[in-house]
């Protein structure tokens, strides 16, 4: 199966449940070798897209590339092949408590190759290092902080060296220094495996700025914008600008007044 370089290229893709349409008209190639993040408002369908790429869910319309692989065209055997080139960092990190660091990050090599003990542990030794955590392979997961477990989840998501990295708001929960880390670590994975594509799902604008190189952002059904970062800064349009710039745009908060009558009753009260 050749691995270099996995352009994800979405074709006229039409995504939902049941009869209700979340996303239409979706064809966008988020390019290998680059950093792209996948943005939008809450409830715009970020997770149902990451949901079907990464096969979980089957399009109502359209197509999913991932490299030169018809996602859905694909026998079952070669269906789990795919699979198992997508590495996930999910929310939480998802590392199972029962076993060290170490252990969680052999999991997808134990699991699925029949590599030697001595091999997975040099694998496992480079990812932590990666990471920047190469001491704790023997600490359990509840010894370790939060922005640390995210760190422990991505090394875990490449161990296999994957053409494809997905990482569900990866910077969710942090605070700015771990954040900040994480975006870090992120670009770091970009120089280390310079033909991978890295598909972040974020809210997190900062971190956009500082590690995309590409955007989709989803909007009301439909991507209303996918290209390079430097042309949607400079964007302006309305929707994309109010949602850069955090601003509620025209809503204003209403000029509710509560009455005389009922502010002089819970005055009498609080005066009791
Ligand atoms: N399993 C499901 N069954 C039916 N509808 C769903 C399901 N999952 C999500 N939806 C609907 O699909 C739409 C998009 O949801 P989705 O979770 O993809 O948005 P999101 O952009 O990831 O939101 P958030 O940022 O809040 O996580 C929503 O209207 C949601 O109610």
């Amino acid at each position: 199966m050749q691995d270099n370089g996995w352009d994800i290229r979405l074709e006229n893709l039409r995504l939902g449940y049941d009869d209700t349409v979340v996303l239409e008209d979706i064809s966008v190639t988020l390019p290998a070798g680059k950093i792209s993040v996948i943005l939008g408002g809450s409830g715009d369908g970020k997770s149902t897209l990451l949901r079907h790429i990464l096969g979980l869910k089957r399009p109502m319309g359209g197509k999913i590339f991932l490299g030169p692989h018809d996602l859905f065209k694909l026998s079952s055997k070669e269906f789990r092949k795919v699979r198992r080139r997508m590495g996930v960092l999910f929310q939480d990190g998802a590392l199972l408590g029962s076993l060290t660091l170490g252990e969680n990050i052999a999991l997808p090599l134990t699991e699925h190759t029949r590599l030697d003990k001595a091999t997975i542990q040099k694998i496992v030794h480079h990812k932590l290092e990666l990471v920047g955590l190469a001491q704790f392979a023997e600490y359990y997961p509840n010894q370790l902080s939060g922005g640390m477990r995210k760190r422990a989840g991505l090394a875990r998501a490449i161990v296999t060296d994957p053409p494809i990295l997905l990482c569900d708001e990866p910077t969710s929960g942090l605070d700015p220094i771990n954040s900040a880390q994480m975006d870090r670590l992120l670009l770091d994975m970009k120089k280390h495996f310079p033909e991978m594509s890295i598909i972040v799902v974020s809210h997190d604008l900062a971190s956009l700025y500082t590690i995309a190189d590409y955007a989709l952002v989803l909007h009301d059904g439909k991507a209303v914008y996918s290209g390079g970062i430097e042309q949607l800064k400079g964007t302006d349009d309305p929707y994309l600008r109010q949602f850069l710039d955090r601003s509620a745009g025209d809503m204003k908060t209403p000029d509710l007044k509560l009455g005389e009558e009922a502010r002089a009753a819970l005055q009498a009260w609080l005066n009791k």
